[in-house]
C-alpha cells in the first residue's frame, strides 16, 4: 500500500524521501526520483511531513517510537501522519510520543485496497491535529478520492475497524453463499452475476467472486491484516456491544490463518469454510 501511495506523490511532483525495512522494495520509487534515507529517524529529520504505512500495531509503534524511529527525527513544525491500520491504544501511544517532540500527529487509516491505492482513489479516515489535517489535505487528495476529519485521535482508528468489521462479515457470508450454491447444484458464477445486479451488490463481490470460484486468491488485502483487527473487538469491547456475526466471522479468519493462508487475499477465508464443511461431513 505504501509503495503506490508514494508513487502517486512522486508523480504529482512532490519531493519524496523513503525508507522501508526491506530496502530493495524502494527501488521502483528511487527510479521514479525518490531519495532514500537509512532510518525512519533520518526520513523524519529531512522531511516536513512523514507518512507511515506499516503492517500492524507492533511495526507501526516500532517505526515511530523505537530505536532510530521517526520520533527521533521529529521537532516542532514537522508532522507525522500514520496511515497504517492499528488499534486505539497504539495510535494514542504513537501520537503522544510524536507530540512530545513538539511535532503534530494525525492518524489517517485508509479504506480501499491495492487498486484504489494505485489509482489514487483511497478514502482517508483522519483524526488528531486539525491544522496538520489541513496542511496535508492536498497530499491526501493526490492519494485519495475523499477524506474525513473525525476529531480526536482514536476516532479514525475506530472508523477503520468498524468498516473492516462489516467487510469481514460480508466476505464470510459471500463465501458461505458461493459454497452453498455449488453444493445445491447451482453455478457459483451465476450467483456472482445475480448478486451484482441486485440491491446487495458490492464492488467487492464482483471483484473477488470470479477468482474465488476458481479457488484463486491473489493478494490485495492480506488475510492476516483482516484478522489482526479481531473483527472490531476493540471498539465493541470499549462499549460492551455484542458483535455476534463479526465474532463468528473472525473465528473463520483464525482457522484460515492456521491453514497457512495468512498472506493470501482475505477472500481465501472460503478455504476455511471448505475445511469446516468437509470435517462436518466425516
Ligand atoms: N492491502 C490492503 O488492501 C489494505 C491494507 N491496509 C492497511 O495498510 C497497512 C499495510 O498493508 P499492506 O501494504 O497490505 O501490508 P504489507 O504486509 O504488504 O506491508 C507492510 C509493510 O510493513 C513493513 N513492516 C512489517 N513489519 C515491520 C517491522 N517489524 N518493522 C518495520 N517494517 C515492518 C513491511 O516491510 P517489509 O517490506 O520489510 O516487509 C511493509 O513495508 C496495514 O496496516 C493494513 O492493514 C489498509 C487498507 C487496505
Ligand atoms: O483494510 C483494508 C480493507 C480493504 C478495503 O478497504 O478494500
Amino acid at each position: 500500500m505504501g509503495a503506490p501511495m508514494a508513487s502517486n506523490l512522486i508523480k504529482a511532483g512532490c519531493d519524496i524521501t523513503v525508507w522501508n525495512r526491506t530496502k530493495s522494495k524502494c527501488d521502483p520509487l528511487l527510479s521514479l526520483g525518490a531519495k532514500f534515507e537509512s532510518s525512519p529517524a533520518r526520513v523524519a529529520s529531512s522531511c516536513d511531513v512523514t507518512f507511515a504505512m506499516l503492517a500492524d500495531p507492533e511495526s507501526a509503534f516500532e517505526v515511530a517510537c523505537g530505536a532510530n524511529g521517526a520520533a527521533e527525527g521529529m521537532a516542532a513544525g514537522k508532522g507525522y501522519v500514520d496511515v497504517s491500520t492499528v488499534d486505539d491504544a497504539t495510535s494514542k501511544l504513537i501520537g503522544k510520543r510524536i507530540t512530545s517532540t513538539g511535532a503534530s500527529f494525525l492518524e489517517a487509516p485508509v479504506s480501499g485496497s491495492k487498486k484504489p491505492a494505485e489509482d489514487g482513489l483511497l478514502i482517508f479516515l483522519t483524526a488528531g491535529d486539525e491544522s496538520l489535517y489541513k496542511r496535508v489535505a492536498p497530499l491526501l487528495d493526490v492519494m485519495g478520492k475523499s477524506r474525513f476529519y473525525l476529531g480526536d485521535v482514536g476516532n479514525g482508528t475506530a472508523m477503520k475497524l468498524v468498516v473492516n468489521m462489516v467487510m469481514g462479515s460480508m466476505m464470510v457470508s459471500f463465501a458461505e453463499g458461493l459454497l452453498l450454491s455449488e453444493k445445491v447444484g447451482l453455478d457459483p458464477n451465476t450467483v456472482v452475476e445475480v448478486i451484482s445486479q441486485g440491491a446487495i451488490n458490492a464492488p467487492m463481490f464482483s471483484l473477488k467472486g470470479p477468482s474465488m470460484v476458481k479457488a484463486a486468491y491473489p493478494t490485495a488485502f492480506p488475510l492476516k491484516h483482516q484478522q489482526k483487527s479481531k473483527a472490531g473487538a476493540g471498539p465493541a469491547e470499549s462499549v460492551s456491544q455484542p458483535i455476534p456475526t463479526a465474532a463468528a466471522a473472525n473465528e473463520l479468519y483464525k482457522v484460515a490463518k492456521s491453514l497457512g493462508l495468512a498472506d493470501q487475499d482475505f477472500s481465501a477465508v472460503i478455504e476455511a469454510l471448505k475445511a469446516k464443511v468437509q470435517s462436518s461431513q466425516h
